[in-house]
């Protein structure tokens, strides 16, 4: 369906109505901005439209209105929850990129919809999430339990049937072009509101799976657009799960780009942050929580990194809490033998992967491609049941790393790789390096903006018209 106007001046002033309408406060020195591109700061400089402007243009100087469309600033809607540190990191690894890539081509909004949106017990699953995985025998159940497509399609409709409402307030707020969901649970209700609003044709969903091995089903509905998926393992688990080939890609797990794109001095980095400059380092950590057994290997750490005959450290330690603050106070109040820091919730923590030689960490996926990306061998030293399972023989069948879950044990193999056994950390770090996918988020980004290019005439009809648009359809 194509809308006809006159002339140029008179597209300028429709097009000038229909952005009031939809967006508010429209002006055309902010239009303005969306043509200005920074070529410094991105390195794509084509904006996403289906056909040029000339195509448009009829023998009697008539200019077609979905053209006015092609050239706005695009919507991006990431749904997240805080459930463990990974899926934050990745929305804003995404979010970043986006803007790396293309500027203000896309406008980035990352959201708790269910949060935000929704009452008990939707609202509350960060809370919900941690209690069962302290109470690891619960959350195996709950996750094995809910695996049968049949079990969690019929818990999600429930819900469904309770919040599609708020839920569907949640997403139309934010107006969206592209909806991105990096978490298990929020694929199946985003997509039925989209099909209830007609909206199947105009937004494009995609899923960008956060785990690198046995994920949950809930991450595969064949409904989506595109199923990326970090890794071969999870790709074989999508076609299995009825996505097609079609629909699935694998570039690697969405890091940060800081990760990819800092260039970082391990001299420098350790002058930046107070560490010895020459002593080998261990960073130990438990993922956003400081979760596992992170204080019990801290301190058998002590023990193993100092030389008790020559009455000298061999290595210093990074304990990084994250948002665990009562561990930090547990920790900054042990003396140590040896160069200790003890920090809570770190935003940069490619410069403290960069200071350092290896890391001990539980097997969350996000911590282990940050940590392959900078080429760290890992000790894994716990894992959460179900989800966390399979990055253990992702990380050690592939040579970067080792799993044992006892701290003696931790500490022993660290101080061999300080010591005796430093061409194992070096072969480690070359395997690391290897499996690393530094460039994910972009290859990510740049097929979801091709994805956004393919969209026929809907993907660029206001929101504000496209209901009556496919009520047609
Ligand atoms: C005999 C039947 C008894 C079983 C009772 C089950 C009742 C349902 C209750 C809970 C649902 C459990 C959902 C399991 C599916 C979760 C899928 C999944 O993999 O989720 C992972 C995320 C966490 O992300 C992970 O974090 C890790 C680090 O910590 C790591 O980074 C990893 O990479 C990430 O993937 O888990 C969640 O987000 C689960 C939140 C569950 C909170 C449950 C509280 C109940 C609240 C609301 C009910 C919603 C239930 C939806 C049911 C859907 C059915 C699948
Ligand atoms: O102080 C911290 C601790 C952790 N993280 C990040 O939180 C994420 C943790 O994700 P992961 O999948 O490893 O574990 P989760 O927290 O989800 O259990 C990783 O990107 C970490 O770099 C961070 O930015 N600061």
């Amino acid at each position: 369906m194509v809308m006809k106007v006159s002339s140029p001046k008179r597209v300028a002033s429709i097009t000038e109505k229909v952005w009031q309408r939809v967006y508010g406060n429209y002006s055309s020195s902010s239009n303005s901005s969306h043509y200005h591109h920074h070529p410094q700061h991105h390195r794509h400089q084509r904006r996403c439209s289906y056909e040029s402007e000339d195509e448009y243009e009829d023998d009697d100087g008539t200019i077609q209105l979905r053209q006015m469309g092609a050239e706005r600033t695009k919507n991006v809607l990431i749904l997240m929850s805080d459930t463990g540190g990974g899926h934050r990191a990745s929305a804003e690894a995404i979010r970043d990129a986006f803007r790396i890539e293309f500027g203000d081509e896309y406008r980035i909004i990352v959201k708790d919809v269910w949060k935000e949106y929704t009452g008990w017990p939707l609202n509350d699953m960060e809370r919900s999430y941690k209690f069962m995985v302290k109470h690891v025998q619960l959350w195996k159940v709950a996750f094995h339990s809910t695996s049968p497509k049949w079990i969690h399609s019929c818990y999600l409709a429930a819900i469904a049937a309770y919040y599609a409402k708020e839920v569907e307030a949640g997403l139309m707020e934010y107006k969206p072009d592209i909806i991105i969901s990096v978490h298990p649970l929020m694929q199946h209700i985003p997509l039925w509101v989209l099909k209830w609003q007609g909206l199947q044709k105009k937004v494009v969903f995609v899923t960008v799976i956060t785990d690198l091995n046995t994920c949950h089903p809930t991450w595969f509905h064949p409904g989506v657009n595109r199923c990326y998926c970090p890794s071969k393992e999870v790709a074989k688990r999508a076609l299995c799960d009825g996505l097609e080939e079609s629909q699935i890609q694998v570039f690697g797990l969405p890091i940060r780009p800081s990760f990819a794109r800092a260039v970082l001095s391990k001299d420098d980095l350790r002058i930046e942050l107070g560490m010895d400059p020459d002593l080998p380092a261990v960073l130990l950590m438990g993922g956003g929580e400081g979760m596992g057994p992170v204080k019990k290997t801290a301190i058998a750490l002590g023990e193993s990194l100092y030389d008790k005959d020559q009455e000298k450290p061999i290595g210093q330690l990074i304990i990084i809490c994250g948002r665990n603050k009562s561990l930090v106070s547990i920790l900054e109040s042990e003396e140590w033998k040896i160069p200790v820091k003890v920090r809570g919730f770190e935003t940069q923590m490619e410069k403290w992967m960069g200071a350092s030689d290896c890391i001990i960490t539980k097997a969350g996926p996000g911590t282990i491609a940050e940590a392959l990306i900078r080429g760290l061998p890992i000790v894994l030293n716990d894992y959460i049941p179900g989800q966390e399972k399979g990055n253990v023989p992702y990380v050690v069948d592939n040579g970067a790393g080792v799993f044992t879950r006892s701290p003696k044990e931790t500490a022993r193999i660290v101080a061999e790789w300080f010591s005796t056994k430093t061409d194992e950390l070096k072969r480690m770090s070359e395997n690391a390096f290897k499996l690393a996918q530094p460039e994910a988020v972009f290859d990510i980004v740049k097929d979801i903006h091709e994805l956004a290019c393919q969209r026929g005439p809907l993907a660029n009809i206001p929101y504000v018209l496209t209901s009556s648009f496919t009520s047609l359809i």
